[in-house]
């Protein structure tokens, strides 16, 4: 065994109460949630997503946890025994030295700290070594998670709403609320991004039995897209048949402004022109088929239902059909990019529904999509503009009224099978 290097002084080192034994292929999968990184690929705290691969990396490895602040990202340094994939024996994680109790800037001690990682650690490591966790879920954990949903609610939701970025107060709209933290839900990923509060609410809208994510999941967060859409199969299996997806986009189309409402004729998935497609693996048949046909994604009699609304409402000259491009974010995109996806048809530019989209179609489930114009897409070398999240979310909050009035006027107009004219 090579001699053990000191660790790096970034690194804030944790005791471990004894070392933790996980096999190989649960490093992997840890992969997904923590970054590792062999001691060469260390450069301190400004580095969030070294890549390192424990399974062939020849030197100690240290993990650390995504998406913690980054004065906290220095959870457990690691001893790799045993790093070969081959073998599948297991890889011990050691402390390398004492902790102190010094206090950490917002007051948690140190100690406090090392408690939290090591749940944290200790969580990510369960899951990790689940089988069912190679890649996927298994039928059986949706269903759990459905069952649990069930025994937990009387509401029997026929309409799913997914809370696009600002838009998470539409929640708010359903009566008699029987709400979830997703950290309470059996296998529900978590919510790291500003303006999606991570809740799961029952409920009904003018009538309507409703279920309301507050918050989505996006492939940026670092969620493989199995993870991303896993609610929409679990929205299937409670018996939810139409879902609403909402999101926050920057405009594309010329005519379009800050505050306007596009509802989504169709969508370019971006990402699966790259095989970043969430049905990607073995189908699982009792979902849906292994090629499911997209050109009737967004259900037609819906997106008719939703503009007689906004007629009705009086907001038809800011309401538009329009196409949404998906992309895999979070950089916002170039000059460039935004001509070129104006050029391709595109209305509309986002980071999210597309996959959710598309599970949702493979189980069934009818789809509305409506984009709330958050920003307009910088187009033009000469602006000053600059796309940014704050700027998201202050629209999604001006503009939540509106979204408010479409969907509650909409609800109660969903039949199981809407045939409009
Ligand atoms: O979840 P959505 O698609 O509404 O959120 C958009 C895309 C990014 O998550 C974020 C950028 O501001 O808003
Ligand atoms: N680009 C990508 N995603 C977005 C935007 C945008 O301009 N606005 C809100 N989400």
């Amino acid at each position: 065994m090579p001699p053990r290097p000191s660790p790096p002084a970034q690194l804030f080192p944790h005791r471990l109460p004894r070392p933790l034994l996980l096999p190989v292929t649960a490093l992997k999968h840890l992969r997904e949630q923590v970054f590792l990184a062999g001691d060469e690929g260390w450069t301190g705290e400004e580095r969030t997503d070294i890549g390192g691969d424990a399974s062939v990396s020849p030197t100690p490895t240290y993990i650390g946890c995504r998406g913690w602040p980054r004065h906290r990202v220095r959870c457990i340094a690691g001893d790799a025994d045993t790093t070969d994939p081959s073998s599948g024996t297991s890889t011990s994680l050691r402390d390398w030295s004492s902790p102190s109790s010094e206090n950490t800037s917002d007051g948690e001690t140190e100690a406090d700290v090392e408690t939290r990682g090591l749940a944290f650690f200790a969580e990510m490591a369960t899951q990790a070594a689940s089988p069912s966790k190679e890649g996927r879920y298994s039928y059986e954990e949706y269903k759990e998670t459905a069952d649990w949903l069930l025994a937990n609610t009387e509401h029997r939701p026929m309409v799913a709403i997914v809370c696009g970025s600002g838009l998470g107060n539409l929640a708010d709209l359903l009566k008699e609320q029987v709400a979830f933290k997703y950290e309470d839900i059996p296998n529900f990923p978590k919510s790291t991004v500003p303006g999606h509060a991570g809740r799961l609410v029952f409920g009904n809208l003018n009538g309507k039995p409703c279920v309301c994510m507050q918050g989505r999941f996006h492939m940026y967060e670092g969620y493989p897209l199995w993870k991303v859409t896993f609610p929409i199969r679990v929205f299937h299996l409670i018996g939810v048949q139409t879902v609403i997806v909402t999101n926050a986009a920057g405009g594309l189309n010329e005519d379009y402004r800050v505050g306007h409402i596009m509802v989504i004729k169709d969508h370019i998935n971006f990402p699966g022109f790259a095989g970043q497609n969430p049905l990607m693996g073995p189908n699982e048949d009792r979902f849906g088929p292994r090629f499911p046909p997209m050109s009737d994604a967004y259900d037609r009699d819906l997106r008719k239902l939703a503009l007689s609304a906004s007629r009705d409402l009086g907001f038809a000259a800011e309401l538009h059909e329009g196409v949404y491009c998906g992309l895999g974010g979070p950089s916002f995109e170039t000059i460039a990019e935004c001509r070129f996806l104006n050029r391709l048809g595109a209305d509309a530019v986002g980071m999210s529904t597309v996959h959710e989209v598309v599970v949702a179609r493979h189980c069934g489930l009818r789809v509305l999509g409506i984009s709330l114009i958050t920003n307009q897409a910088v187009m033009d070398y000469n602006s000053e503009a600059r796309a940014n999240h704050e700027e998201v979310l202050k629209a999604g909050r001006e503009s939540e009224k509106m979204m408010e009035k479409l969907l509650t006027t909409l609800l109660p107009r969903i039949e199981t099978n809407n045939n409009v004219n």
